[in-house]
C-alpha cells in the first residue's frame, strides 16, 4: 500500500471513528500526561471543565471561551500572578528601553484627546468672544490656531515615533514567541505529542502565539494589546478629570448628569435588547468547534495533493463538499435547527434603529438652554459634551479589552504551562547515565522486571515483559517481549502484517515508551539514556519513509546534518546506498528537485520562485521501490552494503544490526531470528 493512502485512510479514520480529537469536548480521562497539581498545567486544565452538569468530566475544545465564573475568575488570577511575570520578563528581555518607552508613549497618547477638546474648545471660545463683542482683532485666534497646529503635529511625531517604537519590540517580540513556541515543539516526542490534552495545550498556545501578530480583531489579546488599555485607562481618566475641572463648584452638575445618561442610554438599551446576547468572539460553542476542525479537515484535503489519487479513484469530491458543506453551515449558523446566535431580521432591525442621533439631539437642549440662561462659554460646552461622549466609548473600549483580556490570560496560561511540558522519553535527572558505547555495537536485552513480578505474583502477565499499547488502544501491540541480543549480533524480525514488528522497532530505537517490562542496552535501562545522546548511537531506516520537499542531495544530507554541504560525503552517501544509476539519471542528478507530494512522478513546472526560471531544475518524482519498497534484488543488495558498513576493515562486527523482513531468504542472514505474533515473539532462535 502507497504511503499517501496510508495517510490517507489514518486521516479518514482521525475524521469518522469513535475518536476523541474530533470531539469538542474531551473526556477528562484521555489526560495521560502527570499533572502536577498546583501547576500552571492544572490551573489551565481546570479552566477548560465545562461546569454544566451533563457534560461532566468534559473539556472546551481548544480556543473556547471560559465563562467569567467565580471559579475561572479566581484561575485567572492564580494564571496572570505566575505567568504574566514570566511572559513580560521575556519580553522585557528583548528591549528593555524601548519597552519601556512604549509604555510611557502610549501612556501619553492617553491624554492626547482631552488636550485636542482643550485645545479646540479654546478657539471656539476666541471665535464666540470675537463674534460677540464685534471685535474681529485676530492676532489671538492666530495664536490659537498656531498652538492647535502645533499640538496636531507633536500628536502626529509622537504618534509616528510610537508606531515605530512598536514595531520593533512587536516584531522581536512575535520572533521570541514564535522561536520558544518552535523550540518547544521540535523538543518533543512522539508518546507525549500524542497525548490529546497535551495536543489541546499546544494548540491554545499557539493562539496566545498568533495574538502577536497584531491580530486582536480576530479575538485574541496580546499582551501588548493588554499594554493599550493602559491608554485607554489614561485617555479615560484624563476625560474625568476634564470633566471634573468643569462641573467643579457644581455650576452644571445637572447637565453633567443628563449627558452621562444621554450617552450611555443606548448602551442600556442595547443590552437590553434580545440582540444583546449576540456576541461575535464567543462563537465557539462545542458543536461549532467541532464543526470547525471538520470543515478544516476537508478544507485541507481538498487542497492536498498527496491525496488526489485515492480521491479521484474512491471517488471521495460529492463526500468531501458535503462534509465540508455540512460544517460550514453550521459554524456560519445556516439552516441550523438549534436557536441560532445570529439575530434574527426582527431583532437586527430593533437594535440597528440608530438612537444615537436621537439621543445627540435631546442633548443639545439642555446645552442651548444653559447657553442662554448662564455665562458658560460654547467652548467649554464643546469640550463637555466630548469629553462625555469620549468617556463613555473609552469605558465601552475599556470593558471590551478586559473581556478579551479574560479570555487571553488563559491562552497565556497556556503558553506557560506548555513550557514546563517535558518530554516523556527524557529520564529525570536523578537517574540519567550517560551512554556507553563497546566497540562491537549495541548489546540489548528485552527482559521481565524481576522484582515487579516477583512482588505482584498475580499481575506477572500484565507487567513482567516489554509490552506497549498505542495511545487510546486497549490492545497491547507489543506483549513480553524477551529477547537478547549481544553487541555485534544481527536479529531478524518476521511476522505477519501487524503484528508489531514496526512498533519493536520503536521501542528498541526509543521513539515510543513502552509500558512494562524492561530494556537493557549495554547493561542499563534504556529509559535512563537521554533520547538525544541515545538516538547519536542508533539509526534506521524506516518503512514509511519520508521524503522532504527539497533536492535529492537534501533528502540524503537530512540524514546527517554536520555533513548535509558536503558534496563528497553526499556522494560516498549515495554510492554506499547502491543509489548511483537512480541518482545520475535524474535531469539534474544529485540537484534534481524530489516531487514530495507523491502524486506526480514527472517533472512538473515549479511554484517556488527560486526554482522559475530555472528550467533544469525540475521536480522529479521517486518511485516506491526507488526509496523504501524493495524488491528482492535491491534488498538483497542494501543487505550487501549493510553486512559490510556494521564490520571493521579487519572483518570484526562493529555494529548491531536488527532488521524487519518478510523474506526468509533475507532473514536466514541474521544470527538470530524473531517471528512476531500478535505482538509476541513466538519462534526465537
Ligand atoms: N498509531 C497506532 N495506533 C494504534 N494502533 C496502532 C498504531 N500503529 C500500529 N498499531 C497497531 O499495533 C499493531 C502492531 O502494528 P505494527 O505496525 O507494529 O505491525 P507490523 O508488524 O510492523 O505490520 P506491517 O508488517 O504491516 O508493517 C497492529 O495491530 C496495529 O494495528
Amino acid at each position: 500500500m502507497s504511503l499517501p493512502l496510508k495517510h490517507l485512510h489514518s486521516l479518514l479514520l482521525e475524521m469518522l471513528g469513535p475518536r476523541k480529537r474530533s470531539t469538542g469536548c474531551r473526556p477528562h480521562d484521555t489526560a495521560s500526561h502527570d499533572v502536577p497539581s498546583g501547576s500552571m498545567y492544572s490551573a489551565w486544565l481546570a479552566s477548560r471543565a465545562i461546569p454544566s452538569p451533563d457534560s461532566a468530566g468534559k473539556f472546551l475544545a481548544p480556543g473556547g471561551q471560559r465563562p467569567m465564573s467565580h471559579k475561572n475568575i479566581k484561575l485567572a488570577l492564580d494564571i496572570s500572578k505566575r505567568c504574566s511575570l514570566q511572559v513580560f520578563g521575556l519580553l522585557w528581555k528583548l528591549h528593555p528601553i524601548r519597552l519601556l518607552v512604549m509604555i510611557s508613549l502610549d501612556l501619553c497618547r492617553g491624554i492626547f484627546p482631552a488636550f485636542r477638546g482643550y485645545s479646540q474648545a479654546l478657539i471656539i471660545n476666541e471665535l464666540q468672544t470675537m463674534v460677540s463683542s464685534g471685535n474681529f482683532t485676530c492676532v489671538r485666534l492666530c495664536r490659537l490656531i498656531a498652538t492647535e497646529l502645533c499640538r496636531l503635529v507633536l500628536e502626529g511625531l509622537v504618534d509616528s515615533l510610537a508606531t515605530t517604537n512598536e514595531n520593533i519590540v512587536q516584531s522581536s517580540a512575535r520572533f521570541a514567541m514564535e522561536y520558544r513556541q518552535m523550540e518547544q515543539r521540535v523538543r518533543m516526542d512522539v508518546p507525549t505529542l500524542a497525548d490529546p490534552v497535551v495536543q489541546d495545550l499546544f494548540q491554545e498556545s499557539d493562539l496566545f502565539v498568533r495574538s502577536f501578530s497584531g491580530v486582536s480583531s480576530f479575538g485574541l489579546l496580546s499582551p501588548f494589546d493588554f499594554l493599550r488599555a493602559l491608554t485607554l485607562l489614561s485617555e479615560l481618566l484624563s476625560h474625568i478629570w476634564v470633566l471634573w475641572s468643569l462641573t467643579v463648584g457644581g455650576t452644571h452638575v445637572w447637565l453633567l448628569i443628563f449627558s452621562v445618561a444621554s450617552s450611555i442610554l443606548p448602551l442600556i438599551f442595547a443590552w437590553w435588547s434580545p440582540h444583546a446576547s449576540y456576541d461575535y468572539d464567543d462563537h465557539r460553542t462545542a458543536r461549532e468547534a467541532r464543526s470547525a476542525a471538520k470543515q478544516e479537515k476537508m478544507r485541507s484535503l481538498a487542497h492536498s495533493d498527496p491525496f488526489r489519487p485515492e480521491i479521484i479513484l474512491f471517488g471521495l469530491a460529492p463526500w468531501i463538499l458535503q462534509s465540508w458543506a455540512k460544517s460550514r453551515r453550521v459554524t456560519l449558523g445556516l439552516g441550523s435547527s438549534q436557536p441560532s446566535a445570529e439575530p434574527t431580521f426582527a431583532q437586527a432591525l430593533f437594535s440597528n434603529i440608530n438612537l444615537t442621533g436621537l439621543v445627540t439631539a435631546l442633548q443639545n437642549i439642555p446645552v442651548v438652554l444653559a447657553l442662554q440662561s448662564s455665562s458658560a462659554s460654547l467652548g467649554s460646552f464643546t469640550l463637555y459634551r466630548s469629553s462625555v461622549q469620549s468617556s463613555v466609548f473609552t469605558a465601552r473600549a475599556l470593558i471590551e479589552t478586559s473581556r478579551m483580556a479574560f479570555q487571553g490570560i488563559f491562552l497565556m496560561g497556556a503558553f506557560c504551562a506548555a513550557m514546563e511540558v517535558q518530554p516523556q522519553l527524557q529520564p529525570k535527572p536523578e537517574v540519567a547515565v550517560r551512554y556507553r558505547g563497546s566497540d562491537k555495537g549495541l548489546k540489548i536485552e528485552a527482559r521481565q522486571a524481576h522484582l515487579l513480578s516477583a512482588i505482584l505474583g498475580l499481575l506477572i502477565y500484565a507487567i513482567r515483559n516489554v509490552s506497549f499499547s498505542y495511545p487510546g488502544s486497549k490492545e497491547l501491540a507489543l506483549r513480553n517481549v524477551s529477547f537478547k541480543l549481544e553487541a555485534g549480533e544481527s536479529l531478524a524480525i518476521v511476522g505477519y502484517n501487524g503484528s508489531g514488528k514496526s512498533t519493536l522497532a520503536n521501542v528498541l530505537l526509543r521513539i515510543v515508551e513502552f509500558k512494562s517490562g524492561e530494556l537493557l542496552i549495554n547493561d542499563k535501562d534504556i529509559r535512563r539514556y537521554k533520547p538525544a545522546e541515545y538516538h547519536e548511537h542508533v539509526t534506521a531506516v524506516f518503512q514509511g519513509f519520508t521524503k522532504f520537499q527539497g533536492s535529492v542531495k537534501e533528502n540524503i544530507g537530512v540524514g546527517y546534518i554536520p555533513e548535509m554541504r558536503s558534496p563528497s560525503a553526499i556522494d560516498k552517501a549515495i554510492n554506499l546506498a547502491g543509489a548511483d544509476h537512480i541518482v545520475y539519471s535524474l535531469p539534474n542528478g544529485p540537484k534534481t528537485i524530489l516531487d514530495a507530494s507523491g502524486c506526480n512522478p514527472v517533472s512538473r513546472p515549479s511554484d517556488d520562485e527560486s526554482v522559475r526560471g530555472c528550467p533544469e531544475r525540475r521536480y522529479h518524482g521517486l518511485s516506491g521501490g526507488e526509496t523504501s519498497s524493495l524488491d528482492a534484488h535491491a534488498q538483497s543488495r542494501i543487505f550487501e552494503t549493510v553486512e559490510q558498513m556494521s564490520r571493521s576493515p579487519s572483518g570484526e562486527r562493529t555494529k548491531t544490526v536488527v532488521f524487519i523482513t518478510h523474506r526468509l531468504s533475507t532473514a536466514r542472514r541474521a544470527d538470530k531470528i524473531a517471528m512476531m505474533e500478535n505482538g509476541c515473539p513466538k519462534g526465537y532462535k
